[in-house]
């Protein structure tokens, strides 16, 4: 099976990587495609140095049995146009937020094998969330294959099309959340003395944990919650604070807002 990666920036690249060091497809049967590659100050260094690469997305396309298309909603028009002709009958996968299968069908036709995928960043250390839709032509041994992709860079789910825009905001966004919640864990670390290394270890293990416990101990997080709350202790005095600073409604907001973008991106 050959695969053409569109698009080698954040996420593509995160793709790529993360299928290099799971060895789930051979590095001479991918071929990675981005505009970068045409500029004459480009250097293939060892990011890319196992793979074929090439500026030019219709040889990519023309190359490869799967495409994932890794580039910006706002210009995926462009790409689509280079591709049309030679993807047609192939299995095409887009990870471009907000863009509806809807769109990909009028270039390569309504019984196109088409996929949507919201993975996240994480996939490049094998720790990525992807929601996974499938158009009716894409067959069981295609699907098989695309469940394998994403399952090597992570945990995956099968959602409804209709669904992927709330998925953007969380999963696909969510990264984001959580990084800024670590940093300023760790911030509030150095504040109180500690070491800028020691916080960030500290936060970053304490994220990964309560992570852990949501999804291994089957109770919800209410209950995990409660679990570290001794009466009139420290937890509690500092949840009321993040009460009182509506914490839980910044994140609600952000979540919305995001998916909301989504929706608007694919308008
Ligand atoms: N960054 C993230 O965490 C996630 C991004 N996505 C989706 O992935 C897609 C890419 O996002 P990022 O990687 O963040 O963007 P990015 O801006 O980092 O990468 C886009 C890449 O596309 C290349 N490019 C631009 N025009 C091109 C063209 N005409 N032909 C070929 N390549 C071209 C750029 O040179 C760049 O390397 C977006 O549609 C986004 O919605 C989905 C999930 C998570
Ligand atoms: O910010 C964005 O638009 C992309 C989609 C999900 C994560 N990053």
């Amino acid at each position: 099976m050959k695969l053409a990666i569109i698009g080698l920036g954040n996420m593509g690249k995160a793709i790529l990587n993360g299928i290099l060091k799971q060895k789930l497809i051979k590095p001479e049967n991918i071929i990675a495609a981005d505009k970068k590659f045409a500029d004459p100050d480009f250097e293939n260094t060892d990011e890319y140095a196992s793979v074929t690469v090439t500026a030019d997305n219709c040889l990519a396309a023309q190359e490869a049995d799967y495409i994932i298309l890794a580039v910006k909603p706002q210009i995926i028009n462009l790409v689509l146009e280079d591709i049309k002709k030679v993807a047609a009958a192939k299995v095409v996968i887009s990870i471009a937020a907000g863009v509806k299968t809807e769109l990909l069908a009028k270039y390569f036709g309504s019984r196109a094998k088409i996929v949507r995928v919201m993975p996240n960043t994480p996939a490049l250390v094998a720790a990525g969330m992807s929601a996974i839709y499938y158009s009716p032509a894409v067959e069981a041994d295609e699907k098989a294959f695309v469940d394998q992709i994403f399952n090597s860079l992570g945990k995956t789910v099968k959602v409804k099309e209709s669904e992927m825009d709330a998925v953007t905001g969380l999963s696909g966004s969510g990264p984001a959340f959580v990084y800024i919640f670590i940093e300023a864990l760790s911030d509030a670390g150095v504040l109180k003395g500690l070491d800028r290394k020691k916080a960030l270890k500290l936060a970053a293990q304490t994220v990964k944990g309560g992570a852990e416990m949501v999804l291994s101990s089957g109770k919800h997080p209410a209950e995990l919650k409660d679990m570290v709350c001794s009466p009139a202790g420290t937890t509690i005095t500092g949840v009321a604070t993040l009460e009182e600073q509506g914490f839980r409604s910044s994140v609600v907001q952000a979540v919305k807002t995001a998916a909301e973008r989504s929706e608007e991106l694919g308008k």
